[in-house]
């Protein structure tokens, strides 16, 4: 059960190749502009690409689109809304699930369900963007920079679901500046430098 990547590559990064289990979690970071999330957005098939990404065992390129993004699902750090209220994005059956996780975030369920989009904060834009991805089960979450806009205390609630998650048997590309957040939840860290991917421990590069 893993998602393996390999020589993925476009104009802005790689190749690329690792593979990352569910239940794990790898952490990417890098300067401004390095390719984080043209590389997150190659893995979830937004962007075009050369190289393969493989599912269970499944390529990218023999999956139904919609269907891949389902299992390996991008949250970017600033979310797309295409309806007027926030509860017009979430399907029936999905609102209770919806609710207990806004509420484990910090926010009134109720209440922030009810507003129109862009009523939000952009801290709550954020998290109500993760949850609209988490209660479709993806196999595989891929998170850019999903605390930017967060106080720490909020921080420590979404890090808290997200190891819950991880339990859960989901697996997380975490793209984030925030080095404490990385070692508190990566199991393995990378840095994106010259467009490859170097493997990062303790604060140094891993030859
Ligand atoms: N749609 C696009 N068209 C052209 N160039 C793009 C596009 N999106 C990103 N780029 C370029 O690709 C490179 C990598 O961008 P990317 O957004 O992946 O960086 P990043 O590492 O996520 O940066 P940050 O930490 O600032 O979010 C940058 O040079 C950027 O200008």
């Amino acid at each position: 059960m893993a998602l393996k990547i390999e020589k993925l590559e476009n104009a802005h990064v790689g190749p690329c190749t690792f593979v990352i289990e569910r239940k794990e979690c790898l952490a990417i970071s890098g300067a401004s502009g390095s390719g984080k999330s043209q590389l997150l957005r190659m893995i979830a098939d937004l962007e075009p690409h050369s190289g393969e990404v493989w599912y269970d065992g499944t390529p990218q390129s023999g999956m139904d689109a919609a269907l891949w993004r389902q299992n390996v699902l991008y949250v970017s750090a600033e979310s797309g809304w295409w309806r007027q209220n926030v509860q017009e994005h979430f399907s029936f059956r999905h609102y209770s699930e919806a609710s207990l996780l806004l509420t484990e975030l910090g926010l009134d369920a109720a209440t922030l369900m009810a507003k129109p989009v862009h009523h939000l904060s952009t801290g709550e834009r954020q998290r109500a963007a993760l949850v609209r991805a988490l209660v479709h089960k993806p196999a595989f979450l891929l998170l850019d920079e999903p605390t930017s806009a967060l106080d720490e205390q909020t921080s420590a609630l979404l890090e808290q679901l997200l190891l819950k998650v991880m339990q859960q048997d989901t697996g997380l590309i975490l793209v984030s500046h925030n080095v404490e957040q990385a070692n508190r939840l990566a199991h393995r860290r990378f840095l994106l430098k010259n467009k490859q991917l170097v493997r990062f421990e303790d604060g140094m590069e891993k030859l």
